[in-house]
């Protein structure tokens, strides 16, 4: 593979290629549920650190499919990839799946790629287009599989529509993309679930946070990030305020 040297260009080039080997995989290889999942999610891996490895020798790696070390800690780059996010449901043949792959510098998520394969789209940081304004009504995705408990009520409080779906790149990228205005998380997650999106996600001017409204660091020594917030950035106080009263309350 010739060197590209534009690190979005890169990481673009990247999430786009893992997405179709995984596609092709789903397609052709007659595998099922949880083998598809763990095929596809192995694959997509073995590429991507290979692929970085040998484009950016120099950088630190962060992968949900291989085994941490301390190297990235001593890092200024740090790649920071999920290979397929919402592995549950690439394997079961939906399109709420995303391969991401996004650069943190000095712990901030400022360049990257987020893939949508069975969609045909990458979205990237150096591309951002206008947002469609939101509707009356908003629309909040959450997890179809695990929708935290905060996010149901600050929806309810907001009388903004739940939407279902897997993938946190896949949810960021439909706040990305209009199809819907908010991406509240709580209750689990790891840098690799976000980093991409966030990164996507702030370069069109969206609100990126935790839900006590602090900013998201990557490349920690402990990658768990529990929360975060996606929304178009009027809608940011009051979210964070209706986060903060369902957690007194609880
Ligand atoms: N409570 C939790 N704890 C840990 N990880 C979680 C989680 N809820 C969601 N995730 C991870 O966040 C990603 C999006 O989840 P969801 O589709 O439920 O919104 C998934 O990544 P992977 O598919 O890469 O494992 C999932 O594993
Ligand atoms: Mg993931």
């Amino acid at each position: 593979m010739t060197i590209i040297a534009d690190d979005t260009e890169l990481a673009a080039y990247l999430a786009k290629a893992a997405g179709a080997l995984v596609l092709e995989m789903r397609d052709t290889s007659g595998l099922v549920a949880k083998e598809l999942g763990n095929a596809g999610d192995q694959t997509a891996n073995q590429f991507l650190i290979r692929a970085l490895a040998e484009q950016r020798p120099d950088d630190g790696l962060l992968s949900e499919e291989s085994k941490d070390t301390d190297a990235r800690l001593s890092k200024s780059r740090v790649w920071i990839i999920d290979p397929v996010d919402g592995t549950r449901e690439y394997s079961e043949g939906r399109s709420d799946w995303a391969v991401h792959v996004a650069l943190a510098i000095d712990g901030a998520p400022v360049i990257g790629a987020v893939a949508l394969p069975a969609l045909d789209l990458v979205l990237r940081t150096d591309q951002p287009a206008i947002i469609p304004p939101a509707p009356v009504k908003l629309r909040m995705v959450v997890s179809r599989t695990r929708p935290a408990p905060e996010a149901v009520a600050v929806a309810e409080a907001l009388g903004a529509e739940l939407i279902p779906m897997g993938s946190a790149g896949a949810k960021a990228m439909a706040v990305v993309r209009g199809e819907a205005d908010i991406y509240l998380h709580t209750g689990g997650q790891y840098e690799w679930d976000s980093c991409a999106p966030v990164a996507v996600a702030a370069a069109y001017g969206l609100h990126v946070s935790r839900v006590d409204g602090s900013p998201l660091v990557y490349n920690q020594r402990d990658v768990y990030m529990p929360d975060l917030l996606i929304c178009r950035k009027e809608h940011a106080a009051h979210v964070l305020a209706l986060v903060q009263l369902s957690a007194e309350k609880n």
